[in-house]
Order: C-alpha cells, then structure tokens, then sequence
C-alpha cells in the first residue's frame, strides 16, 4: 500500500535546490506529535501581532532560539516572551527527522538550531513571505506538514515569479535551499475538513539554522 502511494506522490523537485519529498514524514508522525505535545506545554501556541495585526496560524517553538513577531519586527530570541522563559530543547524526534530529510534532499550536514512550530485551525493561512531572518543563507528550510491538507504556492525569489501550488498532505515534507533559499511562498487558507489525529488542524513544524549572532535575548 505504501508503496503504491509513494508511486502516485513520487519525490518531486518543484524548482533548483526545492525538493517535495511525499510522505517522507509519516513513519515518524506519532513521535512528533508526542513532541508537539510537550513543547506546546512548556511554550503554549500563541497568536503574534504584527503591524499587519494578529497572524492567523498559531505557533510555538523550540530550540536554541524561537521565531517571534512584534509590531516592530520578526526576531529569533533565546527567551519565549510570553514566557520568559527559555524556549524548549529541540526534542530528538524532531531533530533527527530534519536532518534525514535534509540529507534526501541533497542538504547533508544540516543541523537546525530552531523549530518554528504552526498551527492552522480552518480558515487560517500564511501570505506569500520570504524566509529570510536566519543569516544563514547556506542552510536550508525544511517544512513538515502533519494533518488536514494545504495548499502550499512555492515561487521563485522574486515576489513576482510564477508559483507552483502543490496539496501538502499528512506527512509530506518540503525542502528549500541553494538558489531557491529565498524562494517566496505562503499557504491559502485552510478548508475544513478532519484528519484522524489532528481533528480539523494542520500542524507545520519548519526547521532553520540561525546565525547566533542575531539571537536576541
Ligand atoms: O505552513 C507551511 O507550510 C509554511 C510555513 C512557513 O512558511 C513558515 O513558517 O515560514
Ligand atoms: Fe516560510
């Protein structure tokens, strides 16, 4: 069975440096969501403000350092704010499976400081943005998309360029480095539907290497 879906979602290079790597996530799905669990204890999901206002998808993470936004910009800190405490250890279950996915795809060595965990409730979603806060330019991005599917746009690094929209199911993992590193993409809006372990949620987990030059406290 697993091996008549991987024929029909076969591994795909979406543009130079991007690979879509179909349900390479699954076999680990249960472990990561053992993780989500514990750090969205110790670091509960919130909603950041923007200038733009309150974003849609709800995040957390982990790791040396945590993504964060205020109305004055986006930061990794070493300090959850909500918290003030540090942020939580990147479990291992995470760690390792970033690294495996990183090296399919053509990324040996990568070793992810942080993980920015997103959830989207339906009708939540993520504009077209560049990741690009990480000064580490050589480093990819590696996406992990777990329950209710998406409808992700992968473009190119101009604003502009043309996208290709692929449906990220349960499990499938997303890689973007080289000269698609600061390929610009977003997430449309979630529709409604159920997934068997996330009920009507879709979990995100991206992994980053992070210049700890720019870690704040
Ligand atoms: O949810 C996704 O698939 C993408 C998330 C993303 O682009 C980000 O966290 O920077
Ligand atoms: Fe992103």
């Amino acid at each position: 069975m697993e091996d008549l879906f991987a024929s029909l979602r076969p591994r795909t290079v979406l543009a130079e440096g991007a690979v879509w790597l179909p349900g390479f996530a699954l076999p680990d799905a249960p472990a990561l969501h053992q993780a989500i669990a514990d750090v969205s204890a110790i670091a509960p999901f919130r909603h950041f403000h923007t200038r733009m206002g309150a974003m849609s998808a709800a995040m957390t993470s982990c790791g040396a350092c945590g993504w964060t936004a205020d109305p004055s910009g986006y930061h990794y800190t070493r300090t959850d704010p909500e918290t003030g405490e540090p942020w939580p250890p990147m479990p291992d279950a995470l760690r390792h499976l970033a690294i495996r996915a990183a090296s399919e795809a053509g990324y040996d060595g990568f070793e992810p400081e942080s993980c920015l965990i997103n959830r989207y409730m339906p009708g939540a979603g993520m504009g077209l943005h560049q990741d690009r806060d990480e000064g580490r330019p050589e480093a990819p991005v590696v996406s992990v998309s777990l329950g209710i599917p998406a409808r992700f746009s992968f473009g190119g690094t101009s604003r502009s360029d043309p996208k290709r929209i692929i449906e990220l199911l349960d499990g499938d993992v997303v890689v973007w480095g080289g000269a698609s590193r600061f390929a610009w993409h977003g997430v449309s809006r979630i529709r409604e539907t159920f997934h068997p372990q996330t009920g009507a949620m879709r979990y995100n987990l991206t992994f980053r290497a992070i210049n700890a030059a720019l870690f704040r406290p």
